[in-house]
C-alpha cells in the first residue's frame, strides 16, 4: 500500500517516489496547505497544475467546521474537494497550540475552546485518528505535544516524553491499512533529545516521519542544524517530512539535510498579501516600482498570473481586486512547484550543490 522507493542521492539530497494507494508523490515535493478543504482562492484543478502530488488537509479547522461527521457524509475529504491524489491530513496538535483558545495539556488529551463557537474539545490520540479516519485521508499524523521555541529544557523533554506515548496511542488506535500513520520526532534544538526521540520512534512501525517543532520561532540557522542532526537518525527507506517550512532557501536548505517532504502556508497567504516569489527574490507588487512594469512575474513561468504584466497585477491588489490574491496565489504555487521539479531533475544529475548555490544567489541575501 505504502512503499518510499529511493531513486538516488547526492550529497544528503535524496531523489525519491513515495507510493500511495492514490498515486505516487515524488520527492523532493512541496504540498500546498488546503485548511477548510480549499487551497485558498484556487480550484482543485488550478491547485493540480502546479504541480502538486499531494495537498495537505487540517484536522482541528474541519473538526471545527464543517465538523469530521459531515466531511464523511459529503464522502470523504477527497471526494468533498474533488482531489482524487493523496491527501495528508495533520492531527490537529499544532493548531491546538498555537490558534485553540487557551488550552490545557494532560496525559489524557489536549483540550481547548473551539474558536468558532467556544465549545469544550478534547483531543486526545484516539480521537485525532478518528478524525482522519472520517476525514479519509491517505497520510495521517499523530497528535503530538508542539510547544514554542525557546523553552525550559524540562518542558521540552516532558513534551517530548509526552509525544512519544501519544505516537504509541496513535499507533495501536490506527487500524487502516489504507491510511498511513507519520510519526513527529520533537526535541527543540537539543542534539540529544532529537536523536532519543528520532531513535525511540524509528524502533516503532511507521510509514513516514516527521521532524515537528521547528519553525516556530526559531533562526532558520538553528532550524538547518536541527534538520541536520536528526535524520541520521531516521529510517533511510522511509519519507521524511518537514513540517510546516518553508521559505524557498528554506527548502533547498533541508532537502541537503536530507529533508523529503515540506508543507507551508507562505506561498499562498504571501500570494494573498500581494508578495511574489521569484528567481530574483521576493517582489511586493504594491510598490508603486511596478506601476508601468509591462514584464510578466517571470518569463518562463506557465501560470495564470505570468499572463499578464506586474502594472496590471499591482493593479488589482491596490483596486482590491479579488483576482489580485487568485493570480498570485497560483504563481507563487507554480513557484514552489517548478523549484521542486528543477530540485528533483538536479539531484538525478549529481548537480544539487551547484543548483542550490545558484537559487541562493539569484535570491540575493535578503529574506523572503
Ligand atoms: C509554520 N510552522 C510550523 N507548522 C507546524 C505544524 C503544522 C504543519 N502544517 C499543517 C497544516 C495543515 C493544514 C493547514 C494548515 C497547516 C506542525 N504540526 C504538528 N503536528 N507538529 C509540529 O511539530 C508542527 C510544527 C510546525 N511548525
Ligand atoms: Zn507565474
Amino acid at each position: 500500500m505504502f512503499r518510499y522507493e529511493l531513486i538516488g542521492t547526492d550529497g544528503g539530497a535524496r531523489r525519491g517516489v513515495f507510493h500511495t494507494p492514490r498515486g505516487p508523490v515524488r520527492t523532493p515535493g512541496f504540498m500546498p496547505v488546503g485548511t477548510l478543504g480549499t487551497v485558498k482562492g484556487l480550484t482543485i484543478d488550478q491547485v493540480a497544475a502546479t504541480g502538486a502530488d499531494m495537498i495537505l488537509g487540517n484536522t482541528y479547522h474541519l473538526r471545527l467546521r464543517p465538523g469530521h461527521e459531515t466531511v464523511a457524509a459529503l464522502g470523504g475529504l477527497h471526494k468533498m474537494c474533488g482531489w482524487d491524489g493523496p491527501i495528508l491530513t495533520d492531527s490537529g496538535g499544532f493548531q491546538v497550540f498555537s490558534l485553540g483558545a487557551i488550552n490545557k495539556v494532560t496525559e489524557h488529551a489536549a483540550t481547548f475552546r473551539s474558536h468558532i463557537d467556544g465549545a469544550k474539545i478534547e483531543l486526545t490520540p484516539e480521537h485525532s485518528i478518528e478524525i482522519q479516519q472520517a476525514l479519509g485521508s491517505d497520510v495521517a499524523m499523530v497528535l503530538d505535544h508542539v510547544i514554542a521555541l525557546p523553552a525550559p529544557m524540562t518542558q521540552v523533554e516532558d513534551a517530548l516524553a509526552r509525544s512519544i506515548r501519544w505516537a504509541a496511542r496513535c499507533r495501536d488506535a490506527a487500524d487502516r491499512q489504507d491510511q498511513a500513520l507519520f510519526a513527529i520526532v520533537q526535541g527543540g534544538l537539543d542534539r540529544t533529545l532529537r536523536q532519543q526521540c528520532a531513535t525511540e520512534l524509528a524502533a516503532m512501525p511507521f510509514e513516514g516521519y516527521a521532524v515537528g517543532g521547528l519553525s516556530v520561532g526559531e533562526p532558520p540557522e538553528d532550524m538547518y542544524t536541527t534538520t541536520g542532526f536528526t535524520t541520521p537518525h531516521l529510517p533511510a527507506d522511509k519519507p521524511r517530512y518537514l513540517m510546516g517550512v518553508g521559505t524557498p532557501r528554506d527548502l533547498l536548505e533541508n532537502i541537503a539535510r536530507g529533508i523529503d517532504l515540506f508543507d507551508c502556508v507562505m506561498p499562498t497567504r504571501n500570494g494573498r498579501n500581494a508578495l511574489a516569489f521569484t528567481d530574483e527574490g521576493a517582489i511586493k507588487l504594491r510598490n508603486a516600482v511596478h506601476k508601468l512594469d509591462t514584464r510578466p512575474l517571470m518569463e518562463d513561468c506557465p501560470c495564470l498570473a505570468c499572463r499578464h504584466s506586474r502594472g496590471y497585477l499591482r493593479h488589482l491588489f491596490v483596486a482590491g481586486e479579488m483576482l489580485g490574491p487568485i493570480l498570485l496565489s497560483h504563481h507563487n504555487l507554480m513557484y514552489y512547484g517548478r523549484l521542486m521539479q528543477q530540485t528533483r531533475d538536479a539531484i538525478e544529475a549529481g548537480q544539487f550543490e551547484t543548483f542550490k548555490n545558484a537559487k541562493l544567489a539569484g535570491w540575493g541575501h535578503e529574506p523572503f
